[in-house]
């Protein structure tokens, strides 16, 4: 039976470069065990087949990998294709159908809903957020790096985007940075470990075998823990606004001045009504889990790679000694000096290519499309290799080089390189994150010099020192030699590093 409904995307697709499977189990018995493990498997067969799409089984799913620049533009430009691949549904009990995983007439509707809470004077007073922030982070910092000690930036870095992401999603501070225990932090923590675990792991992945796992009553508290968090405080918004307080300043944390992307919600219609309790939900979630777990990865590839290049942290520091001027280098950057902080503009686009915050975008073809001549069949799940992109030596020269004015010189094809996807489905919050990795990354600068664990392993020639994208071979002989603190790389819905991201922090006076 299996085979019978898989026959006509076998006879279209068979015809696709892809590697030979097994019947029934497809290729998933290729695929690795672990996202670390399938990274690297996707990465080999994109070179085994001339770095463009290929077609792979996981039983009878079908999945074409899609790199080539005519199909992902095809893909990205269409109002119809907008269906999300079912990995996406492991965030559903959570984020339910908010803008990241809704499809059809509602991701129209709300994606116009939500378009306007992303306006310039709004991201004002999120940059205002951000600097508060921020500045918790550089004390919190201080006191971490004490001693030229050697810590997992990535780790302190969650905390610090969960700060951020509450208090402009929600306008409420539960400062995680320094209640790291409580349980409402233990739970976003909890909640995207479990969503990228499961992703690839066999039986968890499917939400009624999962409850027979072990960890599934503990998975169901997380839930409830953020269900509960977020309903209350969407209804204590409510009432606030009911009874006019928000647009008052009398202090408590429901009666600033500052819109929160809740606010503007609530005074949002869609088809001439408010949103209903449940849609409120939804969005505020696809919000807090979109804006802060992309960031965490976004600010933290950043940071780790000014501990292994030098040299681009010199002419950081000398721009921003430019711009902020010499004499306080402690204080806040406006959003206007941020603007003008053009090699960090570069630099955030090249760590961004090498590390895209999110590695695949996963897209399902709910009927037949030729794309670029070729037919793609309904059924099928369309992976789009946005990581590959960026080691595509066809665009960009010399790709495993840290070279961020690369892109002042080659200038990729509106889709060779895509971190925040490119057309009507692209990142909402893509202005958002990279003032936010700017404003972080530009005070990290100002006040430490940011050092490899160890330092032996600053880069001498510009080379990175992950070995993502290069062809079997070589990946395997250069990482016989890696060093304990060279990350292991691995993609789930956001891109990580298994082993943390290691550094040194010496303050500057
Ligand atoms: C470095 C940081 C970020 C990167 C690289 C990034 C990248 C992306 C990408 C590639 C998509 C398309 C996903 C898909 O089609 O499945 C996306 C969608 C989205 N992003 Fe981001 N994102 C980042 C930060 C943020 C932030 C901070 C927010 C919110 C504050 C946000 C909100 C969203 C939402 C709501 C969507 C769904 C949009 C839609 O489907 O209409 N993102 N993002």
């Amino acid at each position: 039976y299996l085979e019978l409904t898989t026959f006509r995307r076998r006879k279209v697709l068979n015809k696709c470069k892809g590697p030979r499977g097994l019947p029934l189990v497809g290729n998933a018995h290729q695929m690795g065990k672990n996202p670390t493990e399938i990274l690297d498997q996707v990465f080999a067969w994109w070179h085994q087949f001339g770095k463009g799409n290929f077609v792979f089984w996981i039983g009878t799913y079908s999945n074409v990998l899609v790199t080539s620049s005519k199909h992902l533009e095809f893909i990205l430009s269409s109002q119809e294709l907008i269906t999300k691949s079912d990995i996406y549904q492991l965030t559903h009990p959570w984020l339910g159908l908010g803008l990241l995983t809704s499809t059809g007439s509602k991701w129209h509707k709300h994606r116009k809903m939500i378009t306007p809470a992303f306006h310039f004077n709004i991201l004002q007073d999120f940059h205002e957020t951000m600097n508060e922030n921020s500045n918790k982070f550089i004390m919190h910092l201080k006191k971490v790096a004490a001693g030229d000690s050697i810590f997992d930036f990535q780790d302190q870095a969650h905390y610090l985007t969960l700060d951020v992401i509450c208090d402009t999603a929600m306008g409420v501070s539960i400062n995680a940075m320094e209640n790291r225990s409580s349980s409402i932090v233990q739970a976003f923590k909890d909640m995207c470990y479990n969503i990228n675990m499961r992703a690839f792991h066999p039986l968890k992945r499917n939400e009624i075998l999962y409850r027979l796992a072990p960890d599934y009553p503990a998975y169901r508290r997380t839930l409830k823990t953020l269900q509960d968090f977020t309903n209350d405080i969407i209804e204590r918004r409510i009432a606030a606004h009911k009874s006019g307080a928000v647009s008052t300043s009398q202090g408590d944390e429901f009666t600033r001045k500052k819109m929160a992307f809740l606010d503007t919600l609530l005074s949002s219609t869609i088809d001439g009504r408010p949103l209903t309790a449940n849609e409120l939900y939804e969005e505020v979630s696809t919000f807090m889990f979109e804006g802060h777990d992309t960031t965490t990865s976004g600010v933290s590839f950043a940071v780790y790679l000014l501990s292994r290049h030098q040299d681009e942290q010199r002419k950081l520091l000398e721009e921003q000694r430019e711009i902020m001027g010499d004499s306080d280098l402690g204080r806040d950057a406006t959003f206007q000096e941020i603007s003008q902080m053009k090699y960090l503009d570069l630099y955030i686009k090249e760590a961004q290519r090498l590390y895209p915050s999110v590695p695949f975008i996963g897209r399902y073809t709910d009927k037949d499309y030729v794309i670029d001549g070729d037919l793609v069949p309904k059924g099928t799940t369309l992976n789009l290799g946005i990581v590959m992109l960026g080691y595509n030596e066809k665009v960009f020269k010399d790709p495993h080089k840290f070279r961020p004015e690369r892109f002042e010189l080659e200038k990729p094809g509106p889709f060779e390189y895509v971190p925040f996807s490119a057309g009507p489905r692209n990142c909402i919050g893509q202005k958002f994150a990279l003032l936010e990795i700017k404003t972080v990354v530009s005070k990290i600068i100002r006040n430490f010099e940011v050092l490899p664990a160890l330092d032996e392993l600053v880069s001498k020639d510009g080379s990175i020192n992950t070995t993502l994208g290069l062809p079997p071979a070589e990946r395997k002989k250069l990482d016989a030699h890696r060093h304990k603190y060279d990350p292991i790389l691995s993609a789930v819905l956001t891109l990580k590093s298994e082993n943390g991201l290691h550094l040194r922090l010496k303050e500057r006076h």
